[in-house]
């Protein structure tokens, strides 16, 4: 585990960054790769953040190993469990499913992977990973076993990330989950921003720049966006211009 800060220091500078989000069972050939980070590039995206709740160990590391080839982008890892793990990565997102009650995924994950996180080259991140009802059910919280919070319950919300922040976590990140109907509530974050000294990262179901720019006006750090870069990768080309005017 290295001891630096790089990434996370980037997280913190700027509100309003982009993430794109690589799920390596979707994604994961040289020619798909090689497309994206072209268009993210031109889109200067700010990471790309690598995992899923159903990749297995051989995509990921697959998918690492050529993105790692063919862009200088951060790579992140946003682990759905203990195997997407790879030193080829710049940090290590490491979740803890706060809004949920199960300690498989509280705990489990973190005991059956000590051993191998400690020796890895790479920043790790203590992360408080809250899912919110994003009106579907999502497949982590499927996965997770686990339910998300209702999503007008702010106040579970907030106290859940006080929570997780009181606790050492560094970073609070809400996610809809993957293919929301509803993104997760800009109230929410300028509520928690408010509250808190931390880094915010939200995901699930951000699918145009009306949603990304509400987002960074509540002061979101890291904004990931993961299905619509995949139906529509020009997408891309939008961001591009969207950051151009800031
Ligand atoms: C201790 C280590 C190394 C890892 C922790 C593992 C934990 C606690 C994970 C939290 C729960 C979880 C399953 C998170 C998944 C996050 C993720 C990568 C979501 C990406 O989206 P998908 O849910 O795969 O989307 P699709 O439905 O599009 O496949
Ligand atoms: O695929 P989308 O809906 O953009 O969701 C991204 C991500 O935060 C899900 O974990
Ligand atoms: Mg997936």
């Amino acid at each position: 585990m290295k001891l630096n800060n790089n990434i996370y220091n980037r997280f913190q500078s700027k509100i309003g960054q982009i993430a794109v989000l690589i799920d390596p069972e979707k994604t994961n050939t040289r020619t798909e790769i090689s497309n994206l980070v072209k268009k993210s590039e031109f889109a200067k995206i700010d990471y790309f953040f690598v995992g899923g709740s159903t990749v297995t160990r051989k995509d990921f590391r697959k998918t690492i190993a050529i993105l790692k080839t063919l862009t200088s982008i951060p790579l992140v890892i946003f682990p759905g469990d203990h195997q997407q793990i790879s030193d080829e990565a710049d940090a290590l997102l490491y979740l803890s499913l706060l809004s949920g009650r199960n300690p498989e995924y509280l705990i489990g994950q973190h005991v059956k992977s000590a051993q191998e996180v400690l020796q890895l080259n790479i920043e790790v991140i203590p992360t408080a990973y809250i899912l919110i009802d994003g009106g579907n059910q999502s497949t982590v919280a499927y996965v997770s076993q686990t339910r998300p919070i209702p999503r007008d319950n702010t106040t579970i919300a907030l106290n859940t990330a006080i929570a997780g922040s009181l606790q050492g976590n560094k970073i609070v990140y809400f996610d809809a989950g993957s293919g929301a109907k509803k993104e997760v509530d800009s109230t929410l974050i300028a509520n928690v921003k408010n509250a808190l000294n931390s880094v915010v990262i939200v995901g699930g179901g951000v699918r145009s720049l009306e949603q990304i720019d509400q987002l960074s006006q509540a002061g979101t750090n890291v904004i990931v966006i993961g299905n619509k870069i995949e139906e529509e990768l020009d997408f891309l080309l939008d961001i591009h211009s969207y950051k151009s005017l800031k």
